[in-house]
């Protein structure tokens, strides 16, 4: 077992972003940036034009077209690579989520591939949305806040910085309702996930609740939920208003107040205020507390994401060696305690196998058959104990394990017994026919392709397929999960004169079985409640 994390940082994006891309990121990122103070700039300059020479006018238009120009093709440049990085770094952060599930999911059974994907989709366009593309935009507007202030105070220092203390004022009302803002957001976010629990429960439980005849109370707990919900949401949106009618308000006063200022100055002449100066002022300081209030904004983005950047699982150490000769072919299973929770399910329990020996374990429902056929194989944590084949520790390389619901994906009989590993067709053709499937499939055996979660084959060709697997490896263990449940008794007698045949040792997990094939294999019976007890 290792211990692994991954934490998304701004060190870890730069690690995983080109050198070149970086550089590139930065240089588009400055020039475009004055895209905050153009405006301002240029038509600040138009009062100062001598409107009489010719010469000037064309000399002032390219210079504005050519700013302009360098101005949009550094955004249009810049936006390119940041959507460019951001597909490196969703395929890195989707790469690391996905194997940090399978890894894990050694450790959690229960863990379902649609959760796996729904978490991987959201968690991955949260990174995305509220982190890597902040994170990238966050230099861009840090470059509009420098850009632009250097502009305002070099236009005017005194103007500017009055200019600047009103536009600051602007962020007041939104300071001010940041508390409250969170406080509703929680109340909505929490009223959402009752509604989405109750929803999950209530579709859960469609046909007992049908059953039981109590429809319309349960939808009258959906409606209670689904009101209370939307309720906060209005709520939320409400103050959000709330708080926009006060910013216009505030609008007001900072977009007037400094212009009459400035005209007050430039009428008596102080510090050489013109109308220029007020037109590229009015224009800029906009842009400062404009980028600043972005800045903010993605400040917190960023901040929101903390816990959903550190990604951590633990790596269960596999081999993929197709299986090894061992010294002498036994698997022995010593001293083995296990505890699920706080419930001690065996203890000090041995069982010794030699060479294709076979073995069913047998038992009552809820005494621990599928736990020791697990602890066996290592997918569950053992309290004590050993599990040795070949007088060394048992290894996931070491068996095939065969549950009632064989994993088969949509592909080809070659791909899914392959599992895109090189094996000839001579070879797979050989395992095929040992589990009598050859024939089954018609001519292309091979070429058959399979439906996802092959739902074109019986259950007993899928049990069978999934021995071929095994056998195409040579394993020399066979663990198997009550794989013969879902089968009729023809079948199911099918694939147990099949397994009991096999050349490797078998432990098979059953609730019923058939005595007469068992005997006839000379298959051992281990019922383990007379063992446990
Ligand atoms: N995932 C789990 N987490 C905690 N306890 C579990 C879990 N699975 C099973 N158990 C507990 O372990 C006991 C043994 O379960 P197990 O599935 O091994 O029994 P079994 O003999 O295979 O039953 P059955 O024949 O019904 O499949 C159960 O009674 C249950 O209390």
């Amino acid at each position: 077992m290792n211990k692994k994390e991954v934490n998304v940082t701004l060190k870890w994006v730069l690690k995983n972003l080109n050198p070149w891309m970086i550089l590139c990121l930065f240089i588009f990122g400055v020039t475009s940036s004055f895209e905050g103070v153009l405006n301002g700039y240029i038509l600040g300059y138009i009062p100062r034009l001598n409107v009489k020479d010719g010469n000037s006018l064309i000399a002032f238009y390219i210079a504005a077209v050519l700013s302009y120009l360098t101005v949009y093709v550094s955004l249009f440049l810049f936006s390119l690579l940041m959507q460019k990085a951001i597909q490196t770094l969703n395929e890195k952060i989707k790469g690391i989520y996905f194997r940090a599930n399978f890894a894990s999911s050694f450790n959690n059974p229960n863990l379902d591939s649609s959760e796996v994907l729904n978490n991987m989709t959201s968690i991955s366009k949260q990174i995305e949305e509220k982190y890597f593309e902040p994170l990238l935009l966050l230099f861009q507007s840090l470059m509009t806040v420098i850009s632009s202030t250097v502009v305002v105070l070099m236009t005017n220092p005194v103007l500017g910085l009055i200019y600047l203390a009103l536009s600051f004022m602007s962020l007041l009302p939104s300071y001010m309702g940041k508390e409250k803002m969170k406080i509703k957001t929680d109340m909505w976010s929490h009223s959402n996930s009752n509604f989405l629990a109750i929803t999950r429960d209530l579709f859960a439980g469609r046909f007992e609740i049908t059953n039981f005849g109590v429809k319309k109370l349960f939808m009258q707990k959906f409606d209670h939920s689904l009101h209370d919900e939307e309720q906060r949401y209005y709520q939320l949106n409400a103050f959000q208003y709330v708080l926009q009618f006060i910013s216009w308000l505030f609008a007001i006063l900072i977009t007037l107040t400094p212009i009459f200022i400035g005209l007050w100055m430039a009428k008596n002449n102080i510090l050489g205020v013109t109308v220029s100066t007020i037109l590229t002022l009015t224009l800029t300081a906009d842009h400062v507390v404009g980028g600043f209030r972005q800045l903010t904004n993605f400040e917190t983005q960023i901040q929101s994401t903390e816990g959903i950047r550190k990604i951590s699982w633990t790596e269960t150490k596999t081999d993929q060696k197709i299986a090894q000769p061992v010294a002498d072919n036994k698997l022995v299973v010593e001293n083995l305690s296990v505890k699920r929770g706080d419930r001690e399910i065996f203890k000090n329990l041995s069982l010794s196998l030699n060479e294709n020996d076979k073995m069913i374990i047998t038992g009552p429902s809820g005494v621990g058959k599928s736990t020791l056929l697990n602890a066996i194989a290592g997918y569950i944590p053992i309290e004590m104990g050993d599990v040795k084949f070949g007088g060394h520790k048992l290894k996931y390389s070491d068996f095939v394990f065969i549950s009632q619901n064989i994993w088969l994906f949509a592909g080809t009989i070659r791909e899914n017994l392959s599992l895109l590993q090189n094996f000839t067709d001579e070879e797979l053709v050989a395992s095929l026919k040992k589990v009598g499937l050859y024939k089954e499939l018609g001519s292309k055996a091979l070429d058959f392709e399979i439906k996802e979660q092959g739902s074109n084959l019986s259950g007993g060709q899928a049990q069978r397929l999934a021995v071929a697997r095994g056998l195409l490896r040579h394993k020399k263990i066979f663990l198997l999960d009550e794989i013969t449940s879902s089968l009729d008794h023809q079948n199911a007698d099918e694939v147990h004169r099949l397994i009991y045949q096999l050349p490797s040792i078998v432990i098979e997990v059953a609730h019923n079985f058939n005595k007469k094939i068992a005997q006839e294999n000379n298959v051992k019976i281990f019922n383990l409640a007379q063992n446990t007890k």
